[in-house]
């Protein structure tokens, strides 16, 4: 049976296959975009085996990209520059090949997936790459229907792509390229707009094609949680290959990937801080600290649980009520069902669920982007129905999921000027505000910029800055962290911190667990167009097993201290807490 990207599964690969010709091999790959100021990649060497599973991970900007768009012929045939050394694909360079030829053989999941739909519908979209490769029609509507079953879209093969949810649509893209059947399949970040779940679904879908058909694969991440069940862990640099090797020795060096910009594994880090020996997953690691006698600290962990309960004292007045909502859809889906949620003014708050569960749906009411077909949405006591996105916007503010979605303005300053010269503002006190969100996001002084130059994370921050002018009491970001690099996603999220600390009420939608626990004092969790559980996030992360059953998985870290009979939510947290008693007797009890 084909594991589908709902169905994680948690066994280690086995090793690579031994000496058939490679299937791809870069030798001395050097490459500068035309116009770029320094080469993307430098002096790469790298050989891809048949049957192999290799993750690359790297900083943003590293040339991660880079190196999908050589595998698959993009580069030398459309992306313009200079490449120097050689790309060699199943035995002939792809100097020498046609893209179109080598599209058959190599597929590319690309990282901006919505610009690679184009069809009206999910089936047609599918049926695209083997219809242009003369597949007879019984065998396309075969492989159509295998790759949506896989993915986990079987039912929506009618729907439009427009319609379909962030994550949906990322699982339309990996299932237009699993109909091709490739030989080698090279995935640009297909995780980010995943449910956790999903993520891991992935790497048990690329295990699978490669038990089952030998197909060899490439997936570039930011996330390295999954990346343990790669055979090979690739890590780049500025163009450089810096580590090559299995996850066990790629992934215990936790500061080593910390400082390329890379996420250090939860596991690995936390016993690396203990002084234990590095595990790369969850069982291995709680065996390990049992072995050596660390448990929970249950006076340290009680004050974590009091501090919880002072903070919620803390919270203001209602500032955002949800009775009753219901939204459907103008083609009949009902995505929101009976929900009901108040938000108390001064907290922060992370919305999870799995895709297509109704997250988006349901932020979208509070700022007046949706209306409720039932049911009230009242913000800082005054129903949502008859009053306009604009006149919310005072109370709400809402940063897009896409960055590339809200902006619009040739520059920095016009950008974030935007929200408040709708509201009047004007003169001295529309610089001033504009200064201080600039300010606030670490953006000062870059005014005159045009914000289309600037990295996602930066252009994300601009968006985030052009929501603060308007000084909103309340602020809504769908998806903050989405395609940042780990620095970038800490860096927003401790701006977003920062923002809660000033009295902002915050609510974001997310799929990065780790952000949810580290980051939100309340978790909701969405499934099926209702609230399935919502408490402080300690609350919700404690009880695994429901947040599987909504697609949901807590980061290692949490994993492990649950494991050890508290929840704790962040390293900070885990060595504050454990404490190393009697080995002995921990082995007795554990
Ligand atoms: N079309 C282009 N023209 C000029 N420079 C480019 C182009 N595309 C990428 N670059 C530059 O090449 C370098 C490598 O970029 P690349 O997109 O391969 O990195 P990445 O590791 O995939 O990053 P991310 O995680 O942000 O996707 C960066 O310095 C980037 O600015
Ligand atoms: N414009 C639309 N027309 C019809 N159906 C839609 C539309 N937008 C969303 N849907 C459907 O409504 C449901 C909820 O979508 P929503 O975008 O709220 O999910 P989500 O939880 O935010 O998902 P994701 O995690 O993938 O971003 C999905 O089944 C989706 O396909």
């Amino acid at each position: 049976m084909i594991p589908q990207l709902n169905e994680g599964t948690g066994s280690l690969a086995a090793g690579p296959e031994g000496r058939r010709a490679p299937v791809a091999a870069l030798s001395g790959v050097t490459f500068t975009y035309r116009g770029g100021r320094k080469p993307a990649l430098r002096d790469v060497n790298l050989t891809l085996n048949p049957g192999e599973f290799v993750v690359i991970l790297g900083a943003s900007g590293a040339g991660k990209s880079t190196l999908c768009y050589c595998l698959n012929g993009l580069i030398p045939h459309f992306l313009r520059g200079h490449l120097e050394g050689d790309v060699q694909v199943f035995g002939v360079s792809t100097r020498g090949r046609r893209v179109n030829q080598l599209a058959e053989l190599v597929g590319l999941v690309f990282q901006d997936f919505e610009a690679q739909l184009f069809s009206t519908n999910v089936e047609l979209e599918v049926a695209f790459g083997p219809e242009n490769f003369g597949v007879s029609v019984e065998e396309i509507r075969r492989r159509v229907a295998e790759a949506l079953a896989t993915v986990g879209l079987t039912g929506l093969e009618r729907r439009e792509p427009a319609t379909l949810s962030g994550g949906q649509k990322q699982r339309l893209a990996i299932a237009s390229v699993l109909s091709i059947h490739p030989r080698l399949l090279v995935m640009d970040e297909p995780t980010t707009d995943l449910d956790p779940v999903g993520k891991e679904g992935v790497f048990a879908v690329a295990r699978d094609l490669r038990a089952r058909d030998d197909v060899t694969l490439v997936i570039a991440e930011h996330e390295v949680e999954e990346a343990a069940v790669a055979d090979r862990v690739v890590v780049l640099e500025d163009g450089r290959v810096v580590a090559d090797g299995p996850p066990s020795e790629v992934l215990t060096r936790p500061d080593w990937l910390e400082a390329r910009g890379v996420q250090p594994l939860g596991a690995a880090q936390l016993l690396a801080r203990l002084g234990e020996e590095p595990a790369l997953d969850v069982e291995e690691a709680v065996r390990r600290l049992r072995a050596a006698g660390w448990a929970i600290d249950p006076e340290a962990y009680r004050r974590l649980v009091e501090a919880d309960a002072r903070r919620a004292e803390s919270y203001g007045e209602p500032i955002i009520e949800v009775r009753d909502l219901e939204h459907r859809y103008a083609n009949g889906l009902l995505a929101l069902a009976g929900v009901n949620l108040t938000i108390r003014s001064g907290e922060f708050v992370a919305v999870v669920g799995q895709n297509g569960s109704g997250k988006t749906t349901l932020v979208k009411h509070m700022n007046g982007l949706l209306s409720p077909t039932a049911g009230e949405v009242r913000v800082a006591g005054v129903s949502t129905a008859g009053q306009s996105v604009l006149q919310l916007g005072r109370t709400v503010g809402y940063v897009f999921q896409n960055p590339d979605h809200q902006i619009f303005a040739e520059t920095v300053f016009d950008e974030v000027a935007f929200g408040p010269r709708n509201h009047g503002v004007t003169g001295a006190e529309l610089r001033q505000r504009v200064t201080e969100a600039l300010e606030a996001v670490g953006l000062a002084g870059r005014e005159q910029e045009d914000p289309f130059a600037m990295t996602k994370g930066e252009r994300q921050r601009v968006a985030v800055a052009s929501v603060l002018a308007t000084r909103p009491r309340v602020i809504i970001l769908d998806e903050p962290t989405t395609g940042l690099d780990y620095r970038e996603q800490r860096r927003m999220m401790d701006l977003v911190r920062r923002l809660s600390e000033a009295g902002h009420t915050i609510l974001f939608v997310t799929h990065t667990m780790w952000v949810v626990a580290e980051y939100a004092h309340r978790t909701v969790v969405v499934r099926d167009g209702r609230i399935w559980m919502d408490g402080p996030t300690r609350q919700v992360m404690a009880r695994e097993p429901e947040l599987l059953e909504a697609h949901l998985r807590p980061p290692q870290l949490v994993r492990i201290s649950n494991r050890l009979g508290g929840t704790l939510l962040s390293l900070d947290e885990c060595l504050a807490v454990l404490r190393r008693g009697d080995s002995r007797l921990a082995r007795e009890e554990a």
